[in-house]
Parts: structure tokens; sequence; C-alpha cells
């Protein structure tokens, strides 16, 4: 999509908006018509050359009735602005997560979240200056081309050797801002290599004195300052230097038009008043050069702008950015339903969980072509599966892949015989629950990192923290469940942190529970009890495990032994003790 084209499907979700906005913009750029010419009036009439009769109140009157309509409609004009501009990043902003949102959970985003935050704000921000910008642009438009016509009207000549040489020097400045724009960039990143450095110096204290790398460390610092010093000084001499191109030039006009008009106005075809209008219009004139460059330069970071942002619909439509949706900000577009919006792609599935099949099942990474091919299997209700293997072999894979947060490139998923058309909006409670391999904890309580948002009800958060094995954990706890974690729950162990992850899984009344090595940082003793209590609680469940450790693969109904991507063994510990040399080295080193 071309930067003309977004913006022109921008400005068509809300077109009368952005015609209103246009309009008051266009008339606040043309008011300085009136008091330009009521100016030129004034001083004709102290020359006596005045036409209009009206004394000097009545010109003074004029004066300020024009400053007050001006005022007037810069206040209305503001308030448009802010309407169009708003929503423009409103629409554009929802657009993105709802995209983000339907993206398989382990993909959902191409970069880090502080980057796609500074999408989300730095990205739409520029987009909707441009936009607001290109009313501007076309007031400026207007007001140059009505006050050129009157100019004119007075002396085609003089607006000719004055403007031109004006309109050259802004342009000229305005052509270097690629210049000024590679300046910025250079000691934008400067800075960041700056307070990059001073975080991993702090972050990395220890070690350096560990390595006695102080003073080197402290050199590198002082090259990285010095890079900072250089680029930064030519940011701001080149925005030094284009800043007095541009105020100066209305000096440089007005010293042009006293050059020329004095041998007009001897000659007398050319009053005081004319010049006046001259010098009052010159003002505004530059001031639309100015502006007019603005507004080319934001366009032209609107394209940057709507590149990143299309690179973050990784692979999708940049149409998806723009399509039309409500707001509901206004009664009309009434309230928004999460539940109606959530729930589309389960309508017409049973909930209860009888039988689910997978069969070939593939997804490749495309940076590494590892992944996973050809599983196929198969869990009946209530049952207790482990996906085992060595390290690499695809387990956490084959979990996403089959939840739906990696985007299977081949095979079917059946619920109960019906096909899954799309599991990252099917598997979600009350069908299915999962815990991460690392799971993703918030700088809250503990109590808000197990509910996430759920009612506690009838006890629901006691057992599961039961069945979780965390009760002593919560004891020992100053504030137990109040307890603030840190950030991604950094003041927990390990092993709190998955038991956590495991609670807020359980807390969910759900027919399928898919953990992916629950176990992986818990001692044998505190598995054995989490496995038992997960019997205990987890009533008709399904339950799909991905684990090595004995103390799950001998509850198993079914073990799935993957090997290089695929399945390559299927059976109960005991026949697969006789018959896979895999499991049996599985089984064995895990008692090693
Ligand atoms: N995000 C990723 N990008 C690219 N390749 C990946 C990614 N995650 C895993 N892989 C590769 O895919 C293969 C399967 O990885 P996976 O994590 O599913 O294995 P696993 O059996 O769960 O391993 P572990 O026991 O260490 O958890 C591995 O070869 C791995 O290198």
């Amino acid at each position: 999509m071309s930067t003309f084209t977004f913006l022109w499907r921008l400005i068509m979700y809300r077109p009368m908006r952005y015609f209103v906005n246009a309009l008051a913009w266009t008339l606040i750029y043309l008011a300085p018509i009136a008091p330009g010419l009521v100016t030129k009036e004034f001083f004709d009439m102290l020359a006596g050359d005045s036409a209009l009769n009206i004394g000097i109140w009545g010109i003074v009157a004029l004066l300020i009735g024009a400053a007050l309509a001006r005022v007037a409609l810069i206040f209305v004009g503001f308030i448009t602005d802010v309407h169009f501009r708003f929503r423009i990043g409103m629409l554009l902003r929802r657009n993105m997560l709802a995209h983000v949102q339907q993206q398989p959970g382990a993909r959902a985003i191409p970069v880090s979240p502080g980057e796609a935050i500074s999408y989300f704000r730095d990205d739409i921000d520029q987009t909707e200056e441009a936009a607001s910008w290109s009313v501007d642009a076309f007031g400026m438009t207007t007001f140059a081309a009505v006050s050129a016509v009157i100019l004119i009207g007075i002396d085609a000549e003089l607006t000719l050797y004055v403007f031109l040489p004006l309109v050259l020097v802004v342009t000229a400045a305005q052509l270097s801002t690629q210049r000024i724009q590679k300046y910025r960039a250079a000691s934008r990143e400067a800075t960041s290599n700056v307070t990059g450095a001073i975080s991993e110096m702090f972050a990395n204290v220890q070690s350096i004195q560990v390595a006695g790398a102080e003073k080197r460390v402290v050199n590198r610092f002082r090259q990285l300052g010095e890079e900072r010093r250089r680029t930064m000084v030519k940011d701001r001499l080149m925005s030094e230097l284009l800043d007095s191109v541009f105020s100066n030039s209305v000096n440089l006009g007005t010293g042009l038009i006293l050059l020329l008009a004095g041998q007009k106005m001897r000659g007398g075809d050319f009053t005081v008043g004319d010049f006046s209008l001259f010098v009052y219009y010159l003002t505004f004139v530059t001031q639309f050069i100015t502006n007019f460059g603005k507004f080319l330069t934001y366009f032209k970071q609107m394209g940057v702008a709507l590149e990143r942002l299309t690179a973050l619909l990784q692979g999708a439509k940049p149409g998806v950015l723009t399509a039309s949706h409500p707001l509901h900000l206004s009664r009309r577009e009434g309230k928004f339903d999460p539940d109606e919006a959530r729930h589309g792609a389960a309508a017409g599935y049973d909930t209860g969980l009888e039988r689910l099949e997978v069969r070939g099942l593939g997804y490749r990474y495309p940076d590494t072509g590892r992944g996973i091919a050809d599983i196929s299997f198969t869990l009946a209700r209530g049952s207790f599966t482990v996906v085992t293997g060595m390290i690499g072999s695809g387990k956490t894979t084959l979990a996403r892949a089959l939840l739906g947060l990696l985007p299977a490139s081949e095979g079917t998923i059946r619920w109960n015989g019906r096909e899954v058309a799309d599991p990252g909006e099917f598997f979600i409670p009350p069908r299915s629950a999962y815990t991460a391999q690392i799971p993703r904890l918030y700088s809250d309580t503990l109590r808000n990192n197990i509910l996430l948002g759920l009612k506690e009800t009838d006890g629901n958060l006691a057992r599961a923290i039961h069945a979780a094995v965390m009760e002593h954990d919560i004891e020992h706890l100053q504030l137990g469940l109040e307890t603030v974690i840190g950030p991604r729950g950094v003041k927990l162990s390990g092993g709190q942190a998955q038991r956590t992850a495991a609670a807020r899984m359980l807390v969910r009344d759900a027919e399928m529970y898919v953990f992916d090595d629950l176990s992986s940082a818990l001692d044998v003793e505190t598995e054995r009890k989490l496995w038992e209590r997960l019997f205990e609680a987890r009533g008709e469940a399904t339950c799909l495990v991905v684990s090595h450790r004995k103390a799950a693969l001998a509850q198993a109904d079914q073990i799935i032994v993957m090997k290089d991507g695929r399945i390559e063994a299927k059976g109960t510990a005991a026949e697969l003790l006789a018959g896979s040399e895999s499991f049996r080295q599985l089984w064995h080193g895990d008692e090693g």
C-alpha cells in the first residue's frame, strides 16, 4: 500500500469529520487575509489614499473583530482536529491489537514487547501527525493562492520578485531535511548506545570488578560519549541553521520589498498601504512554506511508520490496518461486548471433550527449519498422556502447535469428531488450559497472578493452590497471597513460579489441561505430591503433559516418545520399556 493510499483510507474512515476539520482549518488559515486588508486601509488612510471612510476607530474595531473571529475559529479547529486525529490513532491501535491477538500466541509479534510498544505509540503518533497536517497543508495552500491573487492584483512584478527568492530559499532549506534526518538518526543511535552502556555497566558491576576491567569499560564509555557529542553537535548545528534560514527569510523579504517598493512608491503607483499588505502577508506565506515542508517531512515519516506497522502484521495485508471498525465512542456505536467478540470461534461445538484426534500435525520454525512433522495421536476423555523425548526433540512445539500458539502448517485437529478451524481461538478455558515451560508472571500480588481477573468463588482459589502444592510456600510468605512477586515473578523460586502458573491453570475449570514440563524445577517429592493431587482434583479432565520424569510417566495411560520432531513410539510405560530403546534410555536416565 502506498503512503498516499494509506492516508486516503484513514481519511475515508471518517470522511465527514475530516471534511469539517479541513473546512475549519482552511478558514483559520484564510483569516489573516482580512486584517491584512484592514491594515492596508489604515496606512492608506494616513496617507489620504483610502477608499473606505470608516475612521480610525472603525479600523481598530475591524482589527479586534478579525482577531476575535480567528481566536474563535482556532478554538473550533482544535476540537475538530482532536476528534479526527484521535479516531485515526485509535482505529490503527485497535486494528493492530486485534491482529496481534488473532496471531498464534507464540508468534504474535516479530519484535520484543518494548519495540512493539514503540510501534503502537510512536509510529501511530507519526501517522496521526501526518494525517492532521494534511488538513493544514490544504488550508495553507488556499491562503497562499488567495493572497497571491490579491498581491498580484496590486503589483505582479513585485510579487514575483519578492516571493520567488523566498520560495527558493525556503525550499532549498526544506530539501536539506534528508540530511537533518540522517543527523537526527545518528544522534539518536549514539544516545541509545550511551544509555545502553550505562545500564549494562550497572547490571554487571561485579563482573567488571572481577575481571579488573574498570579502566577499559570507562574508556569505552568515554568513546561512546565522544561519539554522541560529535553527532549531537552536527544535529544541533543543522537544526539551528535551518531555523535561522526560516526565521530570517521574513526579514530578508521585508528588506527586498523596501528596496524594490521605494522606487515604485516615489512614482506614486504603490501606496504605503500596499507596502504594509506585502509585509503582512509575507509572514504568513513564509509560514506556509515552512509548514508545507513540515507536512512533507511528516508524510515521509508516515511512509516509514507504514513500513514498520506492516512488518508487525507478519505477512497479513496492510489493509488490515485501515479496516473500518466501530470504536464504541458514541452511543450510536453501542457498547463493546468482549464475550461476543471472543467466543465466535467456538460456536456450535459441544464443550465436553469426549475425544481429541490429531492427524498429521506439522510445523517448522521459519528461521531454523526445525520443528515437528506427521504427528498423530488421540486423547480419550479423562486420559493422562505424557509426551517425552530428548532435549530439542519437539515436545514443546507439539504442545504449542496443537493449541494454536504456533500456526500448524499441516494436519487436522478434531474435537469430538468435528474439525477445529482455528485452534488459537478454540483452545481456551473452559475447553482447555495451559501452563508453559517458562511461566509468564506479572509484577502484582500472588493472588492476582493466579486469578488473572477470574472471580474467586466457592474455594476455587484454595483448591487450585492445594492441587499445585503451594500451600506451604504461601504460609511462609509474610504477606501470603498478597505478596507482590516483582517483575516477571523474580521474588519466587523457579519451582514456585511454575506452581503459581499451574495454580493459574487449575483455578480455571477446563476439559483439557496441557502442562509443558511442569516438573522441571520441582524436587521429586513435590512433584509426586503434585501428580497425586492433580489426579484427585482433575475429575474427568483430560491431561496432556510434557515430561521426562518417572513420576509422570508411571501414571500415564499413553506415552508419546518424540525424536527429531517425529513420534518415534507410542504406548504405556510397560510396552515402551519392552519395545523402545529411546524410552529405556529416558527412563533409566531419570534414575541417574
Ligand atoms: N523459537 C524457535 N525458533 C527456531 N527454532 C526453534 C525455536 N524453538 C525451538 N526450535 C527448534 O525446534 C526443535 C524442537 O524444539 P522444542 O522446543 O519443541 O523441543 P523440546 O523437545 O521441547 O526441547 P526441551 O526439552 O529443551 O524443551 C529444536 O531443534 C529447536 O532448536
